[in-house]
């Protein structure tokens, strides 16, 4: 069925985007019964003069819309089940002779000096390199080389980068700004997922803020917890980069456990013992090259044990200063 030919009241079921344009440009409505067709060529001619549009021009404008939300739905919903990573060269020049596969649901950390070559790493998968980065790495996409519109059509981005920084240009509330995103995302019901995204935003920061909070207003901390659960819940992209979120005020394991939960390939340089371990494996970053793949061991798993038990007692005595109490018992670590 053509679009003039669909009942104008299923517009909004259908077409929401279509609908919207329709409101925004306060076209009147159509009788009970009728076509999107019959709505048009019933339309008083002031009403399309105040809205700046010819007749034949908005049914144009209609059907283009339509056409470009569907193809950005089937671009975004593309599955990525694997990402392989060939190697290039090291700083040097010294081959890499690697071809690494990330699957979906994997977690798998970046570590290595500072200057190595991490956010480089990151950055090759972020553009699906092909071989024309300083590295010389190419990323495939399940398998095969990526086509090159998902190389630069923003909207078609496969990777969802958080980076340490993220600066709101614009004063909205926080509700208002994931609703948005969730509009863009045309997911059904955009302010349920706002409010889901923000308990779950809130769930991993210590401190809690109101749907209604000024995003200009949030803490560090607060805006790291938000883009995490957004880019968990409401990212269509299959593949997450995070540049470090440590010292972040976020609860990282939490943080992790909802991010991986979406089926998403997350990478993540890290050089904080808790994240490190919690990945299948790390990627050692030596000199500009990988020079070694190190998967987490046994012995590793349990020493994580320890240490998730240790950091839980760090941040109880943090939440203790944070109170203004005093730390004077002797403190002993429990095995
Ligand atoms: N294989 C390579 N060939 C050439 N240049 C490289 C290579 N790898 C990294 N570099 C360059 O080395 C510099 C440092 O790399 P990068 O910023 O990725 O390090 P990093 O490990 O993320 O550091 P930090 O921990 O301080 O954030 C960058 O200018 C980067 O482009």
């Amino acid at each position: 069925m053509s679009l003039a030919e669909l009942p104008f009241a299923l517009l909004p079921e259908r077409h929401p985007v279509a609908a919207e344009f329709i409101v925004a440009l306060a076209l009147p409505p159509a009788a009970p019964g009728a076509s999107v067709g019959q709505w048009l060529a019933g339309l008083p001619d002031e009403a399309l003069f105040d809205a700046g549009m010819q007749r034949e021009q908005l049914l144009d404008h209609l059907e283009r819309l339509v056409a470009e939300v569907r193809a950005l739905a089937e671009a975004t919903d593309e599955r990525i089940d694997s990402l392989t990573l060939l190697g290039g060269r090291d700083k040097q020049g010294h081959a890499e002779n690697r071809e690494l596969v990330f699957h979906a649901g994997e977690i798998v950390c970046i570590v290595g000096p500072t200057g190595s070559g991490k956010s480089r790493l990151l950055a090759d998968i972020e553009c699906l390199a092909q071989g024309d980065t300083p590295t010389g790495r190419r990323v495939l996409v399940n398998g095969a080389e990526p086509p090159a519109e998902r190389r630069y059509a923003p909207d078609r981005k496969l990777v969802a980068q958080l980076s340490q920084n993220m600066n709101f240009v614009v004063d909205l509330s926080v509700r208002e700004l994931i609703e948005m995103h969730a509009r863009c995302r045309m997911v059904a019901d955009p302010e349920g997922m706002a409010l889901t995204v923000i308990a779950c935003a809130n769930a991993l920061t210590g401190e809690k803020f109101a749907a209604d909070t000024s995003v200009t207003q949030l803490s560090g901390g607060q805006t790291r917890a938000l883009m995490i659960a957004d880019a968990a819940l409401l990212s269509a992209s299959p593949v997450v980069l995070i540049d470090e979120i440590e010292n972040a005020g976020v609860d990282r394991k939490r943080a992790l456990d909802l991010l991986v939960g979406g089926a998403k390939i997350v990478l993540i340089s890290t050089h904080d013992p808790l994240l490190a371990l919690r990945g299948a494996r790390r990627l050692v970053i030596r000199n500009g090259g990988i020079a070694e793949v190190l998967d987490t061991s046994a012995a590793e798993r349990r020493n994580l044990e320890r240490i998730e038990r240790l950091d839980a007692t760090l941040m109880g005595i943090r939440e203790r200063l944070r109170a203004g109490l005093r730390i004077e018992e002797t403190l002993t670590w429990a095995e």
